[in-house]
């Protein structure tokens, strides 16, 4: 689908959806539990909605009380599971591996779209240390696991992915036995942070003994029954560009004291000049004093296509660091953000680790394409309200991969 933008007045209050990262940890871990959980504002993107499917394979009742109330009943333990699908999740193929190993029969993972042109081969590096039997298809999905994970001292490499380390800090939680994992070179540690915060949540404990080492201990009980999902940071970093960008927008539904990685947009914007304002209408920020980036995003990679729309249209030079954490991406978000942005006019170079975005106070009228990204649509979307400059996006529905209600809210801005 293509979507065209038209310069008009957008404005108003924005209801953030459910963190799509949170969601599928939650499903994840009501699914292994002996027990009925309740799971309040679960969204409905398709990687949540593949996790869910998958956690009917693995045995889970699911029942929808409203639209974004459901009741998981678990039953991990008596469920035999030959085959799961992660859709283009990411998280998901990266947390059902290692849980999938839990199980003795073999089980093989499969993706779509953009998922199977994803690098997977960190599982073969560290899973048969493990006792996992692991086959992969030219070093991506399909992948075939035979468990079960044995539980033990291990050294992991971090540098590639956090979610693999989460998938293994909740697949070692219900193994027989206890396991001290060392991360070397950790990467994204706010998404492990989210993984110990949600397993907690659930009931379940598990140490970080001292810097990046983690006893945990197996076969611990779920036993939480309840657990509410807090709006996503990342969809959120969209309209809070926006608002930087001085349009009167306000996102509802964020928690301040959230775990997720991307709320680390408020300190960027912070260290660039702007104001946060946390209204009675939600949050905004005023950007009227605002600079250049000067931002280290490697550890919260997702902001990096708000944080260039932001910089596109903030005049001087901006910074963004971690470059490197974009490659393995929905599409290889670094060299998709060049090449749209150029279409605008604006010029952005990558040196080493870093991007650098010269900004500029008028975008040309152009038809870009999303590279099948939902992050990339979006935050052209953001470009083309704020720049007030008419774009054409290719491909635009690939939003329904986190936000599938996007192009209806900003629909709904228009004045
Ligand atoms: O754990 C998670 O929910 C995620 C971790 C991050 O991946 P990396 O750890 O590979 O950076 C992030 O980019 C992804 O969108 C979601
Ligand atoms: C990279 C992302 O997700 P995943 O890795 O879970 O597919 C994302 O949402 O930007």
């Amino acid at each position: 689908m293509n979507y065209a933008i038209k310069p008009k007045t957008y404005q108003g209050i924005i209801h953030i959806p459910p963190s799509k990262s949170d969601s599928q940890r939650a499903i994840l871990i009501a699914a292994l539990a002996n027990r009925t959980s309740v799971l309040i504002n679960v969204g409905s993107s398709n990687d949540e909605m593949a996790m869910l499917a998958n956690a009917e394979k693995l045995g889970a009742v699911i029942t929808r009380i409203d639209e974004k109330t459901l009741s998981v009943a678990g039953n991990f333990d008596q469920t035999i599971v030959s085959e799961l699908n992660c859709g283009e999740s990411g998280l998901g193929a990266r947390l059902l591996t290692p849980v999938a190993t839990l199980k003795t029969q073999p089980v093989t993972l499969t993706g779509e779209g953009s998922l199977v042109r994803r690098d997977q081969t960190f599982f073969e590096r560290f899973l048969p240390q493990m006792g996992v039997n692991v086959q992969l298809t030219n070093e991506k999905l399909p992948i075939r696991v035979s468990g079960p994970l044995k539980p033990g001292t291990y050294s992991v490499d971090g540098s590639e992915s956090s979610q693999y380390i989460s998938g293994l800090l909740i697949a070692f939680s219900q193994t027989e036995g206890t396991t001290l994992l060392q991360v070397e070179n950790s990467t994204s540690k706010p998404y492990i942070d989210m993984t110990l915060h949600t397993l907690k949540s659930f009931g379940v404990h598990i140490e970080e003994e001292e810097k990046e080492i983690y006893k945990i201990t197996g076969k611990q009980p779920i036993t939480e029954a309840s657990y509410t999902i807090d709006g996503d940071w990342s969809s959120a970093s969209y309209w809070l560009t926006a608002a930087a960008l001085g349009m009167k927008i306000s996102v509802q539904g964020l928690s301040l004291s959230s775990k997720q990685a991307d709320k680390a947009i408020l300190n960027a914007f912070m260290l660039a000049g702007c104001r946060i304002l946390n209204t009675e209408n939600g949050l905004k920020i005023d950007g009227t004093d605002r600079k250049p980036l000067d931002f280290n995003a490697t550890d919260c990679p997702d902001l990096f296509p708000a944080l260039t729309t932001y910089a596109a249209l903030t005049p001087g030079l901006s910074r963004i660091k971690g470059v490197h954490r974009l490659a393995n991406k929905e599409s290889n978000r670094g060299k998709a953000l060049q090449q749209e942005f150029t279409k605008l006019g604006v010029a952005i170079r990558v040196e080493e680790d870093t991007m650098f975005i010269e900004g500029v106070e008028t975008l040309l009228p152009a038809v870009v394409s999303s590279h099948n990204d939902h992050r990339i649509a979006m935050c052209l979307a953001i470009a083309s309200i704020a720049g007030r400059v008419e774009l054409t996006i290719e491909q635009a529905d690939a939003v329904g991969k986190s936000y599938p209600g996007f192009w209806e809210d900003l629909e709904a801005l228009v004045c």
